[in-house]
């Protein structure tokens, strides 16, 4: 598969009359990443996802596929191929020939058609279903074939609506690691939109998060995960309690908050300024329980009382709530839930490491 499948997306926006789903969006995805739009409902990734490939027309700004200005261009001329959610497989065709169908469409013999068929079959390991017909296969089997037939065109650009959705959470998993290993196995762009957190951290180089149709958020998994921008990130990909409070300390060399009878150290922000507040997250996994205040945890703690213990098998879910009524939820592994069990209505100091803390914009 030979050129560039990097996208760019300069002020794009979209308008269905008066609503505006995509607003000036600017994006960079670099050629053979694998990028995941996310977003709750009606924030415009998959509207997003069909203007990149042609199946919605761009109301404002210019998308470029490879240093191409491919705008104006159909579908068919982009060097994109999409996956839709309900995969759409042709009924009354074989899988072989729902995957040799795009190589129909361009004008390719009989002979070389059923090679690529064959071998694309080959590569999502489905070559002994090439006689069969939709309807006689799983749902994880009309997936792959869905698969075969938007890569057999060898486009630069895979472009995927919720693909996984349709599948039990088994399935799914395994058809993430698919995904991903032909993804890097090809080394084209991979585009994915999807509202399943865990699979965007799973799958991406990159994650993208949407809202109102802007961009809120982009970086690798990590980053969002970690860092993420703001309390609706935070809230939006899980993981996190989000702690405010008024800054009474900024300087070089500690930010602190004040947080009704409790003071909180933070990493030292730059842009925090005393009087204002700040909020700030600690992740779930980061949060430990003492019977007392330990050292050096001085101005990272608050007394709790353990509210909810629920057993999630490998994991352990406990709320603790504060003496104001803050619910603060930890996550201990089963292990480490056994080596130092809590039970509800017991008193206990919550506490964090200070580097653990992360500031919010
Ligand atoms: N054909 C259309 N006509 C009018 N408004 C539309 C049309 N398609 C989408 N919209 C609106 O544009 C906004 C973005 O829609 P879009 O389908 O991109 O969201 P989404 O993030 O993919 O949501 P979901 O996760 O529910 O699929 C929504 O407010 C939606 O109602």
């Amino acid at each position: 598969m030979t050129g560039n499948g990097a996208i760019e997306l300069i002020a794009v926006s979209k308008y269905y009359g008066s609503t505006i789903a995509v607003k000036s969006i600017d994006l960079k995805i670099p050629a053979g990443a694998y990028c995941c739009l996310i977003g709750p409902s009606g924030c415009g990734k998959t509207t997003t996802l069909r203007m990149i490939a042609g199946h919605e027309v761009i109301s404002e700004g210019d998308l470029l596929i490879g240093q191409r200005n491919v705008t104006e261009l159909p579908p068919v001329k982009r060097g994109t191929a999409m996956m839709f959610q309900n995969y759409a497989l042709f009924p009354h065709m074989t899988c072989a020939e729902n995957v040799a169908f795009g190589l129909r469409m361009q004008g390719v013999s009989p002979a070389e058609r059923a090679e690529r068929a064959t071998e694309m079959l080959a590569r999502v390991h489905m070559e002994k279903f090439a006689d069969r017909k939709p309807d006689q296969l799983s749902g994880g089997q009309q997936q792959r074939i869905a698969l075969a037939r938007a890569l057999i065109t060898q486009p630069e650009v895979l472009l995927l609506d919720e693909p996984l959705s349709a599948l039990d959470p088994f399935l799914r998993a395994r058809m993430r690691d698919e995904l991903r290993r032909l993804q890097q196995d090809l080394g084209i762009t991979f585009v994915h939109v999807t509202h399943a957190q865990d699979e965007a951290l799973a799958l991406s180089d990159m994650v993208v998060v949407m809202e109102d149709g802007v961009i809120r958020q982009q970086g690798s998994p990590e980053e969002i995960f970690n860092r993420p921008r703001s309390r609706f990130i935070a809230n939006f990909m899980g993981g996190q309690n989000i702690f405010k409070g008024r800054v009474t300390r900024a300087d070089a060399t500690a930010t602190i908050i004040e947080r009704g009878p409790d003071q909180f150290v933070l990493p030292v922000h730059g842009d925090a300024k005393t009087g204002e507040d700040l909020e700030f997250t600690i992740r779930t996994d980061l949060i430990g329980l003492a019977q007392e205040i330990p050292a050096g945890a001085e101005q990272c703690q608050i007394p709790v009382e353990i509210t909810t213990v629920e057993y999630l098998g490998l994991w352990v879910r406990i709320v603790a709530t504060t003496i104001d009524g803050k619910d603060i939820t930890l996550m201990k592994t089963e292990s480490e839930f056994r080596r130092a069990p809590v039970r509800r209505k017991e008193k206990f100091i919550a506490y964090w490491e200070p580097e653990h803390a992360h500031v919010l914009a």
